[in-house]
């Protein structure tokens, strides 16, 4: 199983690289990779677990931040009515997004940066993504509030971007324009 040992920190060079896109259908390997990313995710969100082997929560994770540069995601989330949002992608892409951005009113954390960024992370409010899922089924999704913002928050580290980023360097909490607050 993946712990913290495996995930790589800020200044590592694979979360400023643009990840390879996963050769299809998935090799053993690709999937293997893919499935112990969701087991991360999963085994971080249960207490017991999570002590005892010293993870820290997530509700995302992708390949780059376990030194894996390559095109995969891993998500389990619940938005606010409680659906759960469970998925393993291969080759993620954002198709559409809406004009109108959200932001996590507490800002955003990250499994590989172990120092706050305080600020809000400016996101699209709605996005759809296509992917390709574990059992090699394409995948398309409409997502809003935390999943949206989750989403991109992986597909953002495929692409070497970090969430601070985003966050304005000169007032990390000033107004973003056309944006709605995420609690
Ligand atoms: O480092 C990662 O990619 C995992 C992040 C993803 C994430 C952070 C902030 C906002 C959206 C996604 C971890 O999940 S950070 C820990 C966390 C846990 C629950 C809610 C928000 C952040
Ligand atoms: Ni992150």
């Amino acid at each position: 199983m993946l712990t913290m040992d495996n995930i790589v920190r800020d200044g590592h060079p694979s979360l400023r690289k643009v990840a390879e896109e996963v050769p299809l259908p998935a090799s053993d390997e690709d999937k293997a990779t893919l499935e112990r990313m969701l087991e991360y995710v999963k085994n971080s969100q249960n207490p017991e677990v999570a002590e005892k082997y010293g993870l820290r929560p997530g509700i995302g994770l992708a390949a780059p931040q376990i030194d894996v540069e390559k095109r995969m995601i891993a998500v389990h989330v619940h938005d606010e009515k409680g659906n759960l949002y469970s998925y393993g992608l291969f080759n993620p892409r954002i198709i559409s997004h809406s004009v109108e951005r959200a932001y996590l009113t507490a800002g955003e954390g990250c499994l590989s940066v172990d120092e706050p960024y305080p600020g809000y992370v400016p996101r699209y409010a709605r996005i759809t993504v296509k992917g390709v899922s574990l059992d090699g089924e394409e995948v398309k999704l409409r997502l809003k509030g935390l999943p949206a913002i989750v989403f991109q928050h992986e597909i953002d580290h495929l692409n070497g971007v970090m969430f601070y980023d985003h966050i304005n360097k000169e007032d990390p909490f000033a107004e973003i324009d056309n944006a709605i607050p995420v609690d």
